[in-house]
């Protein structure tokens, strides 16, 4: 039976590596094959075509869709046109292979570019809107990263000798678009896996809009879709680091402790701080097909890595993992007139999600709400205007903030609060607001932006590490 495993761009950027540990090694023959891989954009590529992931930086689809700067968007393409022919000059050493990688990528890139410039030109008619063609846009470019990335990865995996073949899913040359299901069943229709090695873009065109109904973090929808489709024997997302008891770059790779299991509550938990074990939606696709997941160090390859499961539960209460994020801005709404009035909230809540500003917790007492909110400070701006134009007497505050969270299958550990508190506080961090629902699987921190990393150190100090779990947190 095959495997579908994904890899990620922060992989993707240390091909070379990947190359050595995943797709070759000690591998020959069969054991080459019967296994499809999912490829994401290298490492930055996306944020450059579309917007920065966490800071909102604009992108070229930013630039685009924004009246107000009409060419800024080509400068940012050739941007992209300069990064991805530099990726290609980096892996491709012999000419054909960095010839073939070069026609390829500028051959689309003109094609994006010649489309969104005749958009731009149409739409200077008043009977066309560019509104209505944004998300096609959207789509459009995403898709160039993932086909660059897919395109690469067949072509030195052929000069490697290894049968590799494209599964080209963006859709470039079709004439209509397909449902989701449908486009990934028929592209991977009579292919003989165990012959084959294939290798699929993270991202798919499909009538319903991979963008618009799952956004950034797409490919793992492809990715779960695929295995689904397929009916792969298990699914493997392959990382950068071990899903660790925080994150190795902030703590320490000799402090953190690998996670050996855990479960989809625990992932949703992650996904909502930015930190994605797994799309949430993709965890469902995955779920609903039977398939387990498996959650894997890309470097290296004979580690079990960490399961994911719907039913695991540590058989002792513990915290897992330390978390967070620090692109927040709390949103503070005061107004007295708030009082016992519940449409208020809802209200706000709409308006947030129009102006796509995520909001990642809330809190609220007698008179206002606070909204921690992530999104780019442009949309908050927006926001508070908006708000004081519907509610004049209200007073709005915005501050920038950092959450930390301890999160755990089971987090009913006695003291947890007081000691959470008092880390903190011996670390000189303090407190703005603390949430912990009564479910016990998450507790958050907010904290000011500056102490976001040394808050992280000391709750991984004074929560994990006494624990002495060894290398690896309950072993897969
Ligand atoms: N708990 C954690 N365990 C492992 N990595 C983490 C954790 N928290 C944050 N990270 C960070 O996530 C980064 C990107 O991870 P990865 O999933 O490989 O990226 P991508 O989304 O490109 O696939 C790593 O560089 C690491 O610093
Ligand atoms: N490259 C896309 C899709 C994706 O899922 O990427 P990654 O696997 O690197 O999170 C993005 O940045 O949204």
């Amino acid at each position: 039976m095959h495997t579908v495993e994904k890899i990620g761009g922060t992989s993707m950027s240390r091909f070379d590596e990947v190359l050595n540990t995943l797709f070759i090694g000690q591998r020959r023959n069969s054991a080459l094959y019967n296994r499809i891989f999912v490829v994401s954009a290298y490492g930055g590529m996306t944020n450059l075509l579309l917007e920065h992931k966490k800071s909102g930086e604009p992108g070229v689809y930013e630039r685009f869709a924004d009246a107000h700067s009409e060419d800024a968007w080509l400068e940012t393409l050739e941007q992209v046109r300069t990064s991805m022919l530099a990726k290609n000059a980096e892996l491709f050493t012999s000419d054909y292979e960095r010839q073939a990688a070069d026609r390829f990528i500028t051959g689309r890139i003109n094609d994006a570019r010649d489309c969104m410039l005749n958009l731009q030109q149409l739409c200077s008619y008043g009977h066309f809107q560019l509104d209505g063609q944004l998300m096609k846009v959207r789509e459009m470019l995403a898709s160039l990263g993932e086909a660059h990335s897919a395109f690469n990865t067949v072509l030195a995996l052929k000069k490697n000798g290894v049968n590799a073949r494209l599964v080209d899913l963006t859709g470039w040359n079709q004439s209509e678009p397909k449902a989701f299901q449908d486009m990934i069943a028929d592209s991977f229709a009579g292919i003989d896996f165990s012959r084959e090695l294939v290798v699929a873009t993270g991202y798919a065109h499909c009538s319903e809009g991979l963008m618009s109904t799952f956004d950034r973090g797409y490919s793992e929808i492809t990715f779960a879709q695929i295995a689904a489709s397929t009916g792969a024997g298990e699914a493997i997302i392959h990382k950068e680091y071990h899903l660790s008891s925080a994150d190795p770059n902030q703590v320490g790779v000799d402090k953190v402790v690998t996670i050996g299991r855990t479960n989809y509550d625990v992932a949703d938990q992650l996904s909502n701080l930015g930190m994605e074990a797994i799309h949430p939606k993709a965890a469902r696709t995955l779920r609903r097909a039977g398939i387990q997941l498996r959650i894997k160090n890309a470097f290296e390859p004979d580690h079990g890595g960490t399961t994911i499961s719907q039913n695991y539960c540590s058989e002792k209460p513990c915290v897992e993992i330390i978390a967070g994020r620090k692109d927040v801005f709390g949103l503070e709404v005061f107004d007295q007139e708030m009082l016992g009035d519940v449409g208020y909230d809802i209200e706000i809540t709409r308006l947030l999600k129009q102006l796509k500003l995520y909001v990642v917790n809330k809190d609220s007492d007698a008179n206002s709400i606070t909204y921690y909110t992530s999104g780019s400070r442009k949309a908050l701006t927006r926001a508070i205007r908006l708000i004081k134009e519907r509610y004049p007497m209200a007073e709005v505050h915005l501050h920038n903030i950092a959450i930390v969270s301890a999160i755990g299958s089971d987090l009913k550990v006695k003291g947890i609060l007081a000691k959470t508190v008092a880390a903190l506080a011996k670390a000189d961090i303090s407190i703005q607001a603390i949430h912990q629902s009564i479910r016990q699987v998450e507790m958050q921190c907010i904290i000011n932006e500056e102490d976001y990393d040394a808050a992280v150190v000391a709750l991984h100090q004074a929560l994990i590490e006494p624990e002495n779990h060894g290398d690896v947190i309950v072993a897969a």
